[in-house]
């Protein structure tokens, strides 16, 4: 290990793969050497990898309470062993729960086995659109649960009050950090009068960066901190004026090094987000490149003959022609399948497919750019296809970077997560690739 370089700061454990790739971005935008690792992680493999923050992916935001609560703390001691001194549990920035969890019993664990008394829970993602104002989340204007979130084929979010949300999900009292608070910067104190009323666990308001920017600088005594991606990209400048993070930038030339990696092939779009934009992001790609929607029912009912009508599809592409297999559908569609199969029973038949579908296309058909939309979808991917590690290099657009594996041929990757990207996304992400 290179002694000149500064051990690991910050360990970030991550619900789903892209917000894992969403928060990781932003600590790269913040001059943090970054890795993104896929599972729970071995501390030796975290300390050779000369970061100065890690995120760990998980696939645990939708999944039983306690297995998502037990790989949590297991990623919490490999990355204490590693010798990181904050940490960080990052969530979906709309909150993507449901009523038993799994972020209330999550945090609520984390906090015991660190010994913290209280923390705050920061989602909001301006540049995203994601703001918080008096407890209440918005999406682009629009309340959470008015936003098209209350759809969401696993965690249909059906109340933007998080500090209802949150309090239904965990036993440690709720609380607010507001936005007078946040105004009058008085948001140590108001922390310290919530903890002497017992208040455990703290929704912080934020309406724009500079809000941001106030937590990041007046929670740097916190050792442990939760939410979405957008208060990390001003963390690491409260951790550097607080004189706890080592001034060290990212290097250029590291982040250069992506534009070589990504010509290597063919580019592919592998898409199971329900999303609107991610519907919109489709509807503008199927129009210009070969593009295939997956047959949910013949899937469900032969797979095996459903993945062959895939292959028949994909060698009719021209070879380097990008393409585009998406299980991507409108709500009434979504919801029509789950009432007709069972929902768990459709996630796990399409999250299965793409990862064939994935393996296939970088083995068979040249593939060396992936494009993946969702991160249930990207989990089961990145699974599939064996990744444990990426670097993470410039963002495409806000919370979506470009990544490449950490392996003997490295892969380019595009991990998006669903709500993230203009119309035009797609067609970006493939040319950025290229
Ligand atoms: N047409 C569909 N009908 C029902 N479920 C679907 C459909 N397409 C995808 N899904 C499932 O919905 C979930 C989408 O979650 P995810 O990939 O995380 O997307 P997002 O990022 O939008 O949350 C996955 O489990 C996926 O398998
Ligand atoms: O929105 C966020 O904070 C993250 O990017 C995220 O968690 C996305 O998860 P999704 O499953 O891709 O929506």
């Amino acid at each position: 290990m290179d002694s000149s370089h500064p051990p690991l700061f910050l360990g970030c454990i991550a619900d789903d793969v892209t917000g894992a790739t969403d928060i990781a971005s932003n600590l790269v935008q913040a001059g943090m050497r970054t890795v993104q690792v896929f599972g729970v992680p071995n501390p030796a493999d975290l300390m050779a990898l000369q970061a100065d923050a890690v995120v760990v992916a998980l696939k645990s935001r939708s999944i039983d309470r306690d297995a998502a609560v037990s790989m949590s703390l297991q990623s919490l001691a490999a990355l204490q062993q590693a010798g990181a001194q904050r940490f960080f549990f990052k969530y979906c920035s709309t909150f993507d729960s449901t009523p038993a969890g799994n972020i209330g019993p999550v945090a609520e664990s984390l906090m015991n086995e660190l010994g913290v008394a209280q923390t705050i829970f920061c989602p909001a993602f301006p540049a995203n659109g994601r703001t918080v104002y008096q407890g209440h989340l918005f999406v682009n204007g629009q309340l959470l649960n008015e936003s098209g979130m209350h759809n969401h084929p696993l965690n249909p979010m059906t109340d933007a009050n998080l500090v209802r949300v949150l309090q239904r999900q965990t036993t440690k009292s709720v609380g607010l950090i507001d936005w007078n608070d946040l105004r009058a910067a008085k948001v140590r104190s108001s922390m310290q009068s919530l903890a002497d009323d017992g208040i455990a666990m703290v929704i912080t308001d934020a309406c724009d960066d500079d809000h941001l920017q106030r937590l990041a600088q007046q929670t740097t005594q916190l050792e442990f901190l939760t939410g979405g991606s957008g208060i990390a990209r001003w963390l690491p400048q409260a951790w550097r004026e607080s004189g706890l993070l080592t001034a060290v930038d990212s290097e250029p030339s590291a982040l250069a090094a992506f534009d070589r990696v990504a010509d290597r092939g063919r580019a592919a779009v592998l898409s199971g987000s329900c999303s609107p934009a991610t519907n919109r992001q489709v509807h503008y790609l199927k129009s210009r490149c070969a593009s295939l929607a997956l047959d949910i029912e013949r899937l469900l009912a032969s797979p095996e003959n459903a993945l062959a009508d895939m292959e028949h599809f994909l060698r009719a592409v021209p070879d380097r022609e990008p393409l585009m297999i998406y299980s991507t559908s409108d709500p009434e569609r979504v919801a029509q399948l789950q009432q007709a199969f069972g929902t768990a029973v459709v996630a796990e038949a399409i999250e299965t497919a793409m990862g064939r579908l994935a393996k296939q296309l970088v083995d068979d058909h040249g593939v060396r750019r992936l494009v993946l939309a969702g991160g249930e979808t990207a989990g089961a991917v990145t699974r599939k296809l064996g990744i444990h590690a990426i670097r993470v290099g410039p963002e495409i657009c806000p919370g979506v970077p470009l990544t490449e594996t950490v392996s003997a041929e490295p892969l380019s990757l595009v991990l998006k997560s669903g709500n993230f990207g203009d119309d035009q996304f797609f067609e970006k992400a493939i040319q950025v690739a290229t």
